[in-house]
């Protein structure tokens, strides 16, 4: 124990002799080991988990913004009988929109001075109930700098006799209104709100393709307070175009030509396409609409540079994709795992039968340019390196295992034997070694032939047979797009999404990741949840949820809802289901909300706290370090410095508000 007499190693006083450079009087050793154990006992912050965000760019700002559905709970929780829905409703929207909805108010001529001052006075109440699990210290850091003492003050009443701080803090209110600084403060207390209400985002994958502006939402979360990223195969696609792959750039055009959706490629990053439609004109004349020959012209040589990467890499065990091979131009016929399907189209002129994965010289030089556009744009660039900085394959928080895909099983829902560059891997030591491999593929210091193995490895993870991001046996574009019998589209699950529905099999993944908690879960995206046809998000008896319910438009039809969000607070974990959000503009002028749903699922017995998190963790390693010192320093040991009582006046030379604060706080403490 820490505070009998012992003896120190030689290790531990090298340790502690650095540790006394930060905390080199016993009082501040003793200041620290009090706040340490005061944030143990707090409850434990809000998580939210969502997933397969696609590009929705105007759904996902507005969920940041309402806190998927947790603000407008709370105003209702706080200001339910007092306040009608309308006045809720507006409420809320200027706590999710604060600029625009200031600017109407001040339109409608409402903002009068009894408005600001009650607006206020509810904003500040909201503020402290969303405060009251955290530390007055977290809650300053997440204060903007500007307001940071005003609204410290403000959080944290104290009743006293004579009402001083009612009066003090009314004074306040009406300094802010009478000098005109209200919605300035009013943003800033909006932006709080927001803060306060989730302490931890966790992105399950897929930000990218489909949907209208992936790139305003990696945006968005750059700019987030609290964010990891579990990539998706969508985001490893387009973080391997980043990286340089051929194969990956030519499915990132593909992807956004089937999805009409330019915007994000040339808008967003810069990328032209101009040179590849100019082609595709020129290429197939025979199609009916510039934008067939388009996808046409980019299916082509997308089949091509697969080849090329399938070809190089005879472990990935793809060549049944190798199909311009098998396609028989003379009888109108494709040969698909020993089947044979009639051909929808049967004019390539672009390719040679010699070599049918070779590009063409126009082609070659179309690639050359597409990849020049890729790395040389910066803004991509830039989003790249901060998925690689907060992504990872998989991620364990607070006993909670996240990714995307799946973890490859076997038919007996065993965690599947993978061989790559012979090595046989399976659960874990798979997910380590696929998350090492796409770090490398984006390092410059490496051997050219690396970075190509890499790179292919990132298109391998996209769509490979057993990549855990994909979790399919094969991806079926080809006949998708060029066969007519669907028989051939299927693309068949990993057994993985069989035995999710196990217990047992749960246990046997959550284990191989070294979590043993009975509270530990499987959070995973990718895969819609049909809940129109019922099916439910949570699995094994609670101990897999699956995240994905749908942001991508293209998708609400198929599971009914618009997007879950996971909630895990210190009471438990619920799933918030979202309906369809129509666009931000209602939202501001009608608001319009995205009405949500919640289901808990599993209750705490007792409150979580920050002592049962990962973060408590830390810092109950930091206080048991404390507590060493603090044994140093009393057994002599360790010589500690004296504190030396400062006379304000020397300690305050010029600052007056710092002054009059401290006497505050010090006349309050007598
Ligand atoms: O729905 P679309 O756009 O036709 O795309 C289908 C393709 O997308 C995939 O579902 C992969 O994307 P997800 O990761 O979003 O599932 C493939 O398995 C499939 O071939
Ligand atoms: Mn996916």
């Amino acid at each position: 124990m820490p505070y009998e007499k012992r003896t120190f190693t030689q290790d531990e006083i090298k340790y502690l002799t650095l540790l006394s450079n930060t905390y080199p009087t016993v009082q501040q050793v003793c200041t620290e080991l009090i706040n340490l154990k005061a944030i143990l006992n707090l409850p434990k912050g809000t998580e939210h988990f969502m997933s397969d965000l696609h590009g929705e760019y105007a759904a996902f700002y507005h969920i940041l913004n309402n806190g998927s559905g947790v603000i407008r709970e709370k105003v209702n929780r706080l200001f339910g009988e007092e306040k009608d829905e309308q006045w809720r409703s507006d409420f809320c929207t200027l706590i999710y929109y604060p600029e625009q909805k200031l600017s109407m108010i001040r339109e409608e001529g409402k903002n009068t001075e009894a408005w600001y001052e009650e607006t206020l006075y509810r904003l500040i109440d909201l503020c402290k109930l969303l405060s009251s699990k955290y530390t007055r210290q977290k809650v300053r850091e997440a204060l903007p700098a500007e307001y940071s003492y005003i609204i410290d003050e403000l959080l944290h009443a104290q009743p006293d006799e004579d009402d001083n701080q009612l009066v003090y803090h009314r004074k306040i209110i009406e300094t802010i209104i009478g000098i005109q600084n209200s919605d300035d403060f009013i943003i800033a207390l909006a932006s709080l709100v927001k803060r306060l209400a989730v302490d931890r985002l966790h992105i399950v994958g897929d930000i990218f393709d489909r949907g209208p502006r992936a790139d305003s939402i990696v945006d968005m979360l750059m700019q987030y307070h609290s964010v990891d990223i579990e990539w998706g195969n969508h985001d490893i696609l387009w973080m391997g175009a980043a990286a340089g792959s051929r194969a990956c750039m030519m499915t990132v055009v593909r992807n956004s030509v089937a999805y009409h959706n330019l915007a994000t490629l040339e808008n967003g990053y810069g990328v032209s396409i101009r040179p590849l439609s100019d082609f595709a004109g020129r290429a197939y004349p025979e199609c009916d609409s510039p934008h067939k020959a388009l996808l046409k012209a980019v299916s082509v040589i997308l089949f091509k540079l697969e080849g090329q990467v399938i070809r190089r890499h005879p472990e990935y065990n793809m060549d049944s994709r190798m199909l311009l091979e098998q396609m028989d131009l003379a009888c109108g016929t494709v040969t698909i795992d020993g089947k044979v399907y009639p051909l929808k189209d049967t004019v390539f002129p672009t390719i040679n039968w010699a070599d049918p994965y070779a590009l063409s010289e126009e082609e070659e030089r179309i690639m050359h340019g597409l990849a020049r556009a890729f790395r040389g744009s910066e803004r991509l660039q830039r989003h790249t390196r901060f998925l690689y900085e907060r992504g990872s394959m998989y991620r364990i928080y607070n006993q909670n295992l996240l990714f995307h895909g799946c973890i490859p099983m076997d038919e007996n829902g065993d965690l599947a034997v993978v061989t790559h560059q012979e090595k046989r891997m399976r659960g874990k030591e798979y997910m380590d070694y696929c998350d090492r491999k796409a770090r490398r593929a984006y390092l410059t210091e490496i051997s050219e032939e690396e970075r190509q193995d890499c790179q292919d490895f990132m298109w391998y993870l996209w769509c490979g047979k057993e990549s855990p991001l994909f979790g399919r046996s094969k991806m079926t574009t080809f006949e998708r797009m060029l066969v007519a019998d669907e028989s051939s589209w299927t693309e068949e699950k990993n057994p993985y999404y069989r035995h999710y529905q196990s217990e047992a099999a749960c246990v046997r993944i959550l284990e191989n990741f070294g979590l043993t908690s009975p509270y530990s879960h499987i959070i995973n995206g990718h895969v819609p949840v049909r809940a129109i046809e019922g099916e439910s998000p949570v699995k094994a008896n609670g101990r897999l949820i699956v995240i994905d319910g749908g942001f991508c438009k293209a998708y609400h039809s198929r599971t009914g809802i618009a997007g879950y969000t996971l909630i895990y607070n210190s009471h438990g974990m619920r799933i918030m289901s979202h309906q369809a959000f129509e666009n931000t503009k209602a939202a501001i002028l009608e608001n319009r909300d995205i009405e949500s749903s919640s289901e808990v699922f599993e209750t705490e017995l007792s409150r979580v706290m920050v002592s049962d998190t990962d973060h408590g963790n830390k810092l109950s390693n930091r206080i048991y370090d404390l507590t060493l010192l603090l044994n140093a320093y009393r057994q002599g040991v360790l010589t500690p410095k004296f504190s030396r009582r400062q006379d304000i006046s020397l300690r305050y030379p010029g600052d007056e508000q710092d002054l009059m604060k401290e006497l505050r706080e010090r006349s309050r403490s007598l």
